[in-house]
């Protein structure tokens, strides 16, 4: 398990992260999300040991976390990070960078256990390819087969799948996250797609203002966001009445005490996002087709 204890962080002067506390577990998967620059990689890194804690303690099982003060080499062999910078060797193959942490004395397994990791990342075609020749999604996917090329006990993921394009994406999800729970590695996963997290995740942890506003499964916090903030993080969303509903719970019905103007249709795929005013607010609605501007609707609000 993974404890985290009174944590607080600052660069120089300014504080990033104040009385940080939570816990995972052996195989637990959980997802940090907070807006940019709300701490998600600073929280990752200290995880990770890669600065030294000015408050608070980091363990997993009951090994102390400990920073560069305390350890010539950063990291754990038991942690593996992929940070958003992936930190592969250029000028080696895409076979050499997953297999570096494997060891050289067994042959066969190392290049049993390289093909199974191509395998996972999809990128068997580019085995003997140079890295420095790969596109920034292909370089994100060598980062981590490389960090899983080991088995690490706990895996750090910062924007793991930014840079994969939407036609890889779900199955490298579900590739990677499948791979994990099969082998009961806890993963921490920092996002801003909630794609990474709906269907994945054990828990959310959301961060602002420097502390944690909510932990909680994923079915949870959407289902009853509380804040703003974290509808955000899912849909499009209203505040009608000082309670927050998605765009898909307001429906455009015949009579209604409810009533918009049109201001926008969007195309979103399943279905059209309807921007349009009510009461001198925006509010967002779901429905089958596109509407013209400045038509008047009425809708219902369901729970
Ligand atoms: N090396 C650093 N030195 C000084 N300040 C830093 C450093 N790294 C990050 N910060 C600051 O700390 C805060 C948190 O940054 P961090 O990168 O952890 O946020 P984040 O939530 O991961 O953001 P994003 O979603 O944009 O990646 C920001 O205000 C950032 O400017």
């Amino acid at each position: 398990m993974l404890q985290v204890k009174k944590l607080s962080f600052s660069y120089a002067k300014d504080i990033v992260l104040k009385d940080i506390n939570f816990t995972v577990n052996s195989g637990e998967n959980l997802a940090i999300i907070g807006k940019s620059g709300s701490g998600k990689s600073t929280l990752l890194k200290l995880i990770f040991g890669e600065y030294d804690l000015e408050q608070g303690q980091i363990f997993w099982k009951n090994i102390e976390i400990l920073g560069p003060k305390h350890n010539l080499v950063i990291g754990y062999d038991f942690m593996k990070y992929v940070s958003q910078e992936f930190d592969l060797m250029p000028y080696t193959s895409v076979k050499n960078n997953i297999g570096k942490h494997l060891s050289r004395f067994y042959p066969e397994e190392k290049e049993q256990r390289t093909q199974a990791l191509l395998k996972i990342v999809e990128l068997e075609d580019f085995a003997t390819t140079k890295v420095k020749n790969l596109s920034g999604g292909q370089k994100q996917r060598v980062a981590i087969a490389r960090a899983l090329a080991n088995e690490p006990e706990i895996l750090l993921l910062d924007e793991p799948f930014s840079h994969i394009d939407n036609f890889k994406k779900q199955t490298l999800r579900r590739n990677v996250f499948n791979y994990l729970k099969t082998k009961n590695i806890s993963c921490i996963v920092a996002t801003h797609d909630k794609n990474d997290v709906l269907g994945f995740a054990d828990e959310i942890l959301v961060l602002n203002s420097k502390k944690i506003i909510a932990k909680d499964k994923p079915q949870e916090l959407y289902k009853n966001p509380r804040l703003p903030l974290i509808a955000s993080f899912f849909e499009e969303f209203n505040v009608i009445k000082n309670k927050i509903y998605y765009a898909h719970q307001l429906k455009i019905v015949e009579h209604s005490d409810l009533k918009a103007t049109v201001k926008q249709s969007y195309f979103n795929g399943n279905s059209w996002l309807i921007e349009a005013e009510h009461n001198g607010t925006i509010i967002y609605l779901n429905n089958n087709e596109s509407i013209n501007q400045e038509e008047v609707i009425y809708f219902k609000i369901s729970d």
